[in-house]
């Protein structure tokens, strides 16, 4: 187990999943959450066999600090934490999972060119099944990001990626959930449009599109070959491919993910 403290300022839907997950590989005395509506720290902490914290606690005392609130709060927070930090004599890390925002404005944000690790996690991480992002500042040691990614492996898989392409990474991996739930969404209704109960069709779509993804990344073979051999001559499967081609499935989809990396801009 990890002797580094893990502290997480804002446990909404990511902070949450994220805390999830370091807990696997914390013992939960290593683990503090705050959170602005303390209920919700207290909720958790209950789940996760940890403490609660006040922010100036969390930003006094944990090696790993990680900032869980959205993007537009970011700047009051770390005008909050920017004195608790400048204050602090031991080695600490600031770990931002907001969007948008650069380890240069977080750095500016706080005061203070401290070490960031700047992560773009997603919600199944809350699950073990997250793909999670992430680029280290300068100043963050291999020994520190070994701890780090130790800690964080239980969110799933964990790909350093260069801080230029984090926008274009998030709007795939962090944005993506979103996506997939809305298609799953749109399946299961098509399978109650075709006499399919409510839950079984729900079954049904989500564990083919766990399935489906998951034949992508261990066969390694590209999704057009996966979905040719789907698609027997003259079946019935081509017939949906080709009403999905007609409502210009594939375009909506790279518009989507175009026009939430475009938003990252606004955010910065
Ligand atoms: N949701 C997602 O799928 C992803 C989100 N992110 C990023 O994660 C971050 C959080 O997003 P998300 O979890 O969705 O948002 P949520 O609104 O669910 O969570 C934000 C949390 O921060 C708390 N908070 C706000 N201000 C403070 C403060 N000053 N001190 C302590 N706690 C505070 C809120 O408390 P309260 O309970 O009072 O509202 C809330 O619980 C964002 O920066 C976002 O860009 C990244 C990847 C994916
Ligand atoms: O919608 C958002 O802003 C966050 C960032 C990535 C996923 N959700």
């Amino acid at each position: 187990m990890c002797a580094q403290t893990f502290g997480f300022i804002g446990t909404g839907n990511m902070g949450g999943a994220v805390a999830r997950a370091v807990r696997k590989h914390l013992d939960g005395e290593r683990l503090l959450l705050a959170n602005r509506t303390a209920s919700k720290a207290e909720a958790l902490a209950q789940e996760l066999g940890c403490r609660t914290a006040d922010n100036e606690t969390v930003a006094e005392t944990a090696n790993f600090i990680f900032l869980g609130v959205k993007p537009q709060m970011m700047a009051a927070l770390l005008a909050e934490l920017g004195p608790v930090l400048a204050r602090r004599t031991n080695r600490f890390i600031l770990v931002t999972m907001a969007a948008g925002l650069t380890i240069a404005r977080i750095q500016e944000l706080s005061g203070g060119n401290y070490p960031v690790i700047r992560i773009m996690p997603n919600t199944p991480a809350a699950i073990g099944e997250g793909m999670v992002l992430y680029t280290c500042s300068e100043g963050v040691s291999p020994d520190e990001e070994q701890v780090f990614l130790e800690a964080m492996s239980g969110a799933g898989r964990l790909s350093a990626l260069s801080e230029s392409l984090m926008d274009a990474g998030s709007a795939v991996a962090g944005c993506g959930p979103a996506f997939v739930d809305l298609f799953i969404e749109a399946l299961a209704d098509g399978g109650v449009a075709c006499g399919l109960p409510r839950a079984q069709a729900l079954e049904f779509a989500a564990q083919m599109t766990a399935g489906a993804a998951k034949l992508v990344l261990s066969s390694g073979q590209h999704p057009g070959a996966l979905k040719d051999a789907v698609c027997s001559p003259g079946g019935t499967t081509i017939q949906g491919v080709r009403a999905l081609e007609a409502a210009g499935l594939r375009s909506a989809v790279i518009e989507a993910v175009l026009a939430s990396y475009e938003k990252n801009f606004d955010l910065k």
